[in-house]
C-alpha cells in the first residue's frame, strides 16, 4: 500500500498524551490543531509547541481522541457526526468497553482504529509532556471487523511518526494484556505502598532501591487509574486473582517455615516462588521493545569528588564500550557511590579490564 496521506491531525485532550503526540507529529512535520474541555489546557498546550489551540477549519486526515477513558466513546461519537476527519483513533489505556459503545452508536463504521501508546508519565497535564515519550516504545492498535486498511494503514503511520512501533491486537485482547503488564502491577505497587504510609518512621527511613523499583508507578495521580481500573475490571480481577492465589501459597510455605524452619518442602516451595519470578522478569522486553536483553553489569566505584563520573565516562569512552544503561547507588556520608554499568555480556570483561587498567576499582 502506498503512504497514507497524513498531513494534518486534531488531538481532542490537550494533557500529557495528546500534548505529547501533538509535540512528536509537530516534530515530524504535520499539522496539528488541539482542543480540550477545559480551553485552558489547550491554550497551554499550545504555547508549549503542541499544536494550534483550535477547532480545524476542514476535516483533518485524523482526529485523536486523547481524553480520560470514560470520555474517548463520546468524544469520537461527536467528531464522527460533525465529519472532523477521514480516520480516528484514541489512546486510551482500555480498548473493549469504549470501542464498543461506539460500534453500537455507528455499525459498520469502517474508519476507526482504537490506539494505545505504551509509555506514560506519573504526571499529567500538558506540562509533563515530552516530544520524545513514545520514542521506540510498543503503540498498540485495535482495529475492529469493520475497520479498513486504509485506516489502519494511515493511524500506524501516526504511530510511527511519534517515534512508536506499531503492534496490533484485537481490543479484548489488549485489555487482558494490559491487567497483566500495567493495571495489576499499578494495583500492586500502590498495596504495596500503602503499607509504608503508615509504618513506623525507623522502617521506613532504612528503604532501599528494591522498594523503591517496585513501587515507582504509586506515585501516580489515583484519579486516572480509577477509570481505568473502572474499565478495565474484570481481566484486572482476573490477574489479582492468580495472584491472590500466589499469595496464599507463600504464606502456607511461610507458616510451615515457622513451624518448623528445616522443613526442606515448605523452603522449596518459597525457592519455586521466588525462581517463578525470575522466570517472568526474563521475559520482559529490553528497553526498545525488542527481545530481552541479557546484558551484564559492570559494578564501579566512583568517589565522591566532583569530577569523578565525568572521569569514569571520559575512561568509558576511551574504551570504547556501548553503556546501555547507567545507574548509580549512592547513600549520603558515604565517601563513595557505586556506578552499576549495563552492557552487552560480551563487551563486559573488556570493559571491567580496560577500567581497571585506568585505576578504578571494579567490584566483579
Ligand atoms: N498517563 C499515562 O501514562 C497514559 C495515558 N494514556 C491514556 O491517555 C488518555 C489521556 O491521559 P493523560 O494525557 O495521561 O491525562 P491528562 O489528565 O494529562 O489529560 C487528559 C485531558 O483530557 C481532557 N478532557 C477530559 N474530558 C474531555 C472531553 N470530553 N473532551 C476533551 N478533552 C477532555 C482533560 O481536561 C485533560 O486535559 C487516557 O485515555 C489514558 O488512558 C495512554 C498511555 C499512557
Ligand atoms: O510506567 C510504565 O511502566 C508504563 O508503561 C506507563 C504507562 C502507563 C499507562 C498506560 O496506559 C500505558 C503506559
Amino acid at each position: 500500500m502506498s503512504d497514507p496521506h497524513l498531513s494534518t491531525v486534531h488531538v481532542a485532550g490537550a494533557g500529557l498524551i495528546g500534548a505529547s503526540v501533538g509535540l512528536a507529529l509537530r516534530r515530524a512535520g504535520v499539522h496539528v490543531t488541539l482542543s480540550d474541555r477545559d480551553p485552558e489546557v489547550a491554550r497551554r498546550a499550545g504555547e508549549l509547541g503542541a499544536g494550534e489551540p483550535r477547532t480545524p477549519a476542514a476535516p483533518v486526515d485524523v482526529f485523536v481522541a486523547a481524553a480520560p477513558p470514560h470520555a474517548v466513546a463520546d468524544v469520537l461519537d461527536a467528531a464522527v457526526r460533525d465529519g472532523l476527519a477521514t480516520s480516528y483513533t484514541d489512546v486510551a489505556g482500555v480498548k473493549a468497553g469504549p470501542l464498543g459503545e461506539l460500534a453500537r452508536r455507528h455499525p459498520g463504521l469502517d474508519a476507526l482504529v482504537g490506539g494505545h501508546p505504551m509509555a506514560g508519565r506519573e504526571r499529567s497535564g500538558p506540562g509533563a509532556a515530552r516530544i520524545d515519550l513514545f520514542e521506540g516504545r510498543p503503540w498498540i492498535l485495535t482495529p475492529l471487523p469493520a475497520t479498513a486498511p486504509e485506516h489502519l494503514a494511515r493511524v500506524e503511520a501516526l504511530a510511527r511518526l511519534c517515534g512508536a512501533t506499531p503492534v496490533r491486537m484485537a481490543p479484548d485482547e489488549h485489555d487482558r494484556a494490559v491487567a497483566l503488564v500495567s493495571h495489576a502491577p499499578h494495583v500492586v505497587a500502590a498495596l504495596v505502598a500503602g503499607r509504608l504510609a503508615a509504618a513506623e518512621p525507623a522502617a521506613v527511613e532504612v528503604a532501599g532501591t528494591g522498594v523503591r523499583d517496585i513501587t515507582r508507578v504509586a506515585e501516580s495521580d489515583p484519579a486516572p487509574w480509577v477509570s481505568l481500573l473502572r474499565e478495565n475490571s474484570r481481566s484486572v480481577a482476573e490477574v489479582l486473582r492468580a495472584l491472590r492465589a500466589d499469595l496464599d501459597a507463600a504464606l502456607d510455605a511461610l507458616a510451615a517455615l515457622a513451624a518448623d524452619p528445616d522443613d526442606v518442602h515448605a523452603a522449596d516451595d518459597v525457592r519455586r516462588l521466588l525462581a517463578a519470578g525470575n522466570a517472568g522478569r526474563a521475559r520482559l522486553p529490553g528497553r526498545h521493545g525488542g527481545r530481552p536483553e541479557h546484558l551484564a553489569v559492570v559494578p564501579v566505584v566512583v568517589p565522591d569528588r566532583p569530577g569523578e563520573l565525568a572521569r569514569l565516562l571520559a575512561a568509558i569512552d576511551t574504551a570504547g564500550v556501548n553503556v546501555e544503561d547507567l545507574a548509580i547507588e549512592h547513600s549520603l556520608g558515604q565517601p563513595a557511590g557505586l556506578a552499576e554499568l549495563l552492557v552487552r555480556p560480551e563487551s563486559a570483561d573488556l570493559l571491567a579490564a580496560a577500567l581497571t587498567a585506568d585505576g578504578w576499582s571494579v567490584h566483579r
